[in-house]
């Protein structure tokens, strides 16, 4: 096998099948969960999930991320022409489907389809002393990404005041950095911190951390009882999965520390969500076969829930939708859609700001979402993978496209501020968080693509798709009354994070 057959493999392995750590913590968290709650509902479609991923081998979630490689190789060996190899693997894993196209330009607005482009992917070369060639390969989202987080100390932090130069500003920094995840990473999360460094080197520092693996024990005691207290302690949070507020909100802590200089005390947390897409392998120098998978040291199998998605009472909704059904729905409904939706993201809600919408969307529903779509021969599209995209980003429109255009209901997941909520009162429409990451159990639902527009101009994942669902559940997490759970969360959560205020570590 060449290398690039064995680069594809890895590829489609990390995005299709999660290490068995990443399980173990995910069964974990199911169990500790009260079954019927929300956030036992949210994990377990996340669970389905992640066994219908494996089982057809699709992307568990459609934000296959930014492709980073970490390649140790031995002295003299070919980094250029491995850096290729890695490239037309990924192109190929692109054209797949096991990638979403992901490369864009930022000025131009361009994606250039295939996930190449300046800077992408990111491969770091190291060598070293064995004769062998370890790559290591994580798929981390931008959902999460965006929830990463870099705080310079001496600094004062919402809840818990002062964080100073050691220690204790250390802790103080980190469970800040789970509190203001709540649930648009799509929690429960993994984090990687970095203690010291620069900027650069304190963020490279920190998604080091995320290549550990899950059950490792840190070297150093300080640490490892610093990542013994996160993890105990950020769970008290309760913010829960999607941010529904539960017991379980941290799946992992990991941390590195290393030298900084006088005048800078940074301490830089890399946010990763439940989906967790971390792999490697060890290569045959000579033959670019893989000798040996990383990660996967035991074998970790999930159960499919028999009911993932517990549907009894259940409201169903179908476009176009009155503005009376949309008024009967409260925070804590479980409605199933049904007909038709329209994707709709970053982009398309730029746009709609401006100009006509492509289709008629009055009484009807928006998702926010950038599906894998793949076309067969005779032009047909097909959804490969389609879970919800982070709301916030569109916050400064969707009051005013929710009224332009007479929209009743919007699905995404991570909730929206203010304006929007009162967008909603205004106008009679709701917000319907769905579950993050879960692309394969979202895609399952869509039973027909029925056309899409602006694909020239935004690119696969930012177009507008028309899709036909039947099925598809999300929970009302904003109604047209004001109410909003994540609003709730976020003021429970700050008032138990005030409790974790008084100093832990003696310094
Ligand atoms: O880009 C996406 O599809 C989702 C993104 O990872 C997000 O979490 O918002
Ligand atoms: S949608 Fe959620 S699960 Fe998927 S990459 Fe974004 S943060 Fe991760």
């Amino acid at each position: 096998m060449a290398a690039k057959d064995s680069l594809l493999q890895l590829i489609t392995e990390t995005s299709t099948n999660l290490p068995p750590d990443v399980r173990r913590a995910i069964k974990k968290a199911q169990i500790q969960e009260e079954f019927g709650s929300r956030a036992a509902l949210a994990l377990n479609t996340i669970v389905d999930n992640i066994v219908s991923a494996e089982e057809d081998v699709q992307p568990i979630c459609q934000d296959t991320g930014m492709p980073t490689f970490i390649v140790h190789c031995p002295v003299g060996f070919n980094q250029i022409q491995f850096q290729r190899d890695i490239e037309e693997a990924i192109v190929e894993a692109t054209k797949l489907g096991k990638l979403r196209p992901n490369s864009v330009d930022p000025l131009t607005g361009k994606n250039t389809g295939n996930n190449l482009g300046e800077g992408v992917p990111v491969v770091h070369f190291h060598q070293w002393e064995r004769d062998d060639v370890e790559v290591k390969l994580i798929l981390k989202g931008g959902g999460c990404e965006n929830k990463n987080i870099q705080y310079a100390l001496p600094t004062e932090l919402p809840g818990l005041g002062r964080a100073g130069r050691d220690l204790e500003g250390v802790r103080k920094c980190i469970l800040h950095a789970v509190y203001q995840a709540q649930g648009q990473g799509c929690s429960a999360g993994f984090i990687g911190v970095g203690i010291g460094g620069d900027r650069t080197s304190g963020y490279d520092l920190a998604k080091e951390q995320l290549f550990r693996p899950l059950d490792d024990v840190n070297p150093n005691e300080t640490l490892a009882e610093l990542e013994n207290y996160i993890m105990e302690t950020a769970n008290r949070l309760e913010i829960g999965t999607m941010g529904f507020g539960g017991k379980v909100t941290l799946l992992g802590c990991k941390i590195g520390v290393r030298n900084r200089i006088p005048a800078s005390f940074y301490v830089s947390v890399a946010y990763n969500c439940w989906a967790f897409r971390r792999l490697g392998v060890v290569l045959d120098p000579a033959t670019g076969e893989i000798k040996q998978w990383l990660y996967r040291d035991y074998e970790e199998k999930l159960q499919r829930p028999e009911n993932a998605f517990s549907t009894d009472g259940a409201i169903v909704l179908q476009a176009p939708i009155s503005e009376e059904q949309i008024r009967s729905l409260k925070v804590g409904d479980v409605v199933l859609i049904k007909g038709e939706m329209h994707t709709g993201r970053d982009e398309i809600h730029k746009y709609l700001m401006k100009h006509d919408a492509p289709v008629n969307l009055n009484g009807g529903i928006i998702y926010h979402c950038g599906p894998v779509m793949l076309q067969d021969d005779d032009g047909t599209w097909h959804v490969k993978a389609a879970g919800p995209t982070t709301s916030s980003r569109e916050e400064p429109y969707q009051a005013d496209i929710i009224e332009k255009f007479g929209i009743r209901a919007v699905i995404g997941k991570g909730g929206m501020g203010q304006k929007t909520s009162d967008g909603l009162k205004k106008s009679g429409a709701v917000y319907l968080n769905a579950i993050g990451g879960a692309a394969q159990f979202y895609a399952n639902c869509v039973k027909a693509v029925k056309g899409v527009d602006l694909i020239e101009e935004f690119g696969v994942p930012e177009a507008m798709w028309h899709l036909e669902v039947e099925g598809f559940p999300a929970i009302v997490t904003m109604d047209a009354h004001g109410n909003s759970l994540h609003k709730e969360v976020a003021e429970d959560s700050m008032v138990k994070l005030e409790d974790l205020k008084d100093p832990v570590f003696a310094s």
